[in-house]
């Protein structure tokens, strides 16, 4: 059935939606949410979650941890170089990532992983089920880094599950439909850290250079430091402040594939000016590494006609990932 999926004009404001009764048992309650959601993501691409039910506990801790990972010395953080492994886990430098290929590399340090059990602690139940998955790496004499983190990350999928209803929802499907094709999500969390921005950058050198997501959706968390613009449709950047308490949540080109850009994977960057040291953490969700991105019913129309080449959810996501890595990738 063809729907009509109205567009506003260029947004001025990220909405900040209420999810409050994300997992209420009453319907009517669930489809007003989605409806809030369907705007958001077809006018923006961007939303703030409130009541995100994730503890702010969780949140410190696991930010506390990064901090001391960050002031490690260097050359104890590069023995988990990203670029010795496979899979797209570890630890990336100042500089060692560009997003936007046409600066010259990104001001933050990150340190990334995937799925492993919550409480984890050898690497035999490391899953392994695409290229992006298997083990992933962690520093030693940092005590209760592992577990801090995966709290955060497994509570930030936990968030991630509950959103796939709501946005079927907000596309007229079934509240179903994503349900059998996220049964072992590819989700990617990054701590990140972005030094003070000079006052007079490196031509070329932001903290994360203008880039989408790779991925159907990213839940942000930022710390109180203004850093993350996002452009609206008249190439405008548009701040997203932080708000205490709530998350941030923005659409990737998987889902633009998947829904023939009815959903919006918007552009972003991040430029810390703040002259404070700034943290943040996404987490990158994608779906089944082998779901095929096919327009989803409804979304190819008359007026809307297909888009994009069908590919695999998992190869899409890491054809993008070694672009990333390339410019700084050191050859034997
Ligand atoms: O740190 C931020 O605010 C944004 C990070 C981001 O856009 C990304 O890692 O893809
Ligand atoms: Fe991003």
């Amino acid at each position: 059935m063809a729907q009509n999926y109205q567009t506003g004009g260029a947004f001025e404001e990220i909405p900040i939606i209420d999810f409050t009764n994300a997992r209420s048992s009453d319907p009517a309650l669930r489809r007003s949410l989605a409806a809030e959601i369907r705007d958001a993501c077809v006018n923006v691409g961007f939303f703030y979650i409130k009541n995100h039910g994730i503890p702010e506990e969780v949140i410190n801790t696991t930010i506390g941890g990064a901090k001391e990972y960050f002031a490690l010395p260097l050359e104890t953080k590069m023995k988990l170089d990203i670029h010795g492994s496979p899979n797209f886990k570890g630890y990336t430098a100042l500089l060692g990532e560009n997003t936007n290929p046409e600066n010259r590399g990104d001001l933050h340090e990150g340190f990334d992983l995937g799925w492993e059990p919550a409480d984890c602690t050898d690497d035999s139940q490391v899953r392994e089920d695409g290229s992006m998955t298997g083990a992933n790496v962690w520093p030693e004499n940092l005590p209760g880094f592992r577990k801090d983190v995966l709290a955060y990350y497994h509570a930030a999928v936990q968030l991630g599950l509950t959103l796939f209803p709501l946005f079927a929802l907000a596309l007229n499907l079934p509240e179903n439909f994503f349900e059998d094709k996220v049964t072992k999500p590819a989700a990617i969390m990054r701590l990140l850290h972005y030094p003070p921005q000079p006052a007079r950058p490196m031509e070329g050198v932001q903290g994360i250079g203008a880039h989408t997501d790779y991925e159907c959706f990213t839940i942000l968390w930022q710390d109180k430091y203004p850093a993350l613009q996002v452009m609206n449709t008249n190439g405008k950047w548009i701040d997203a402040v932080p708000i205490p308490g709530t998350l941030v949540l923005n659409l990737g080109d998987q889902f633009a594939r998947w829904t023939n850009d009815v959903f919006k994977s918007t552009v972003h960057r991040a430029i810390n000016a703040s002259g404070s040291e700034r943290y943040s953490m996404p987490l990158f969700f994608g779906t089944d590494y082998e779901v095929k991105l096919e327009p989803i019913p409804g979304c190819v129309t008359a007026e809307n006609p297909a888009k994009y080449e069908v590919a695999t959810a998992g190869d899409y996501v890491k054809s993008r990932l070694e672009a990333t890595y390339a410019h700084s990738k050191v050859t034997a």
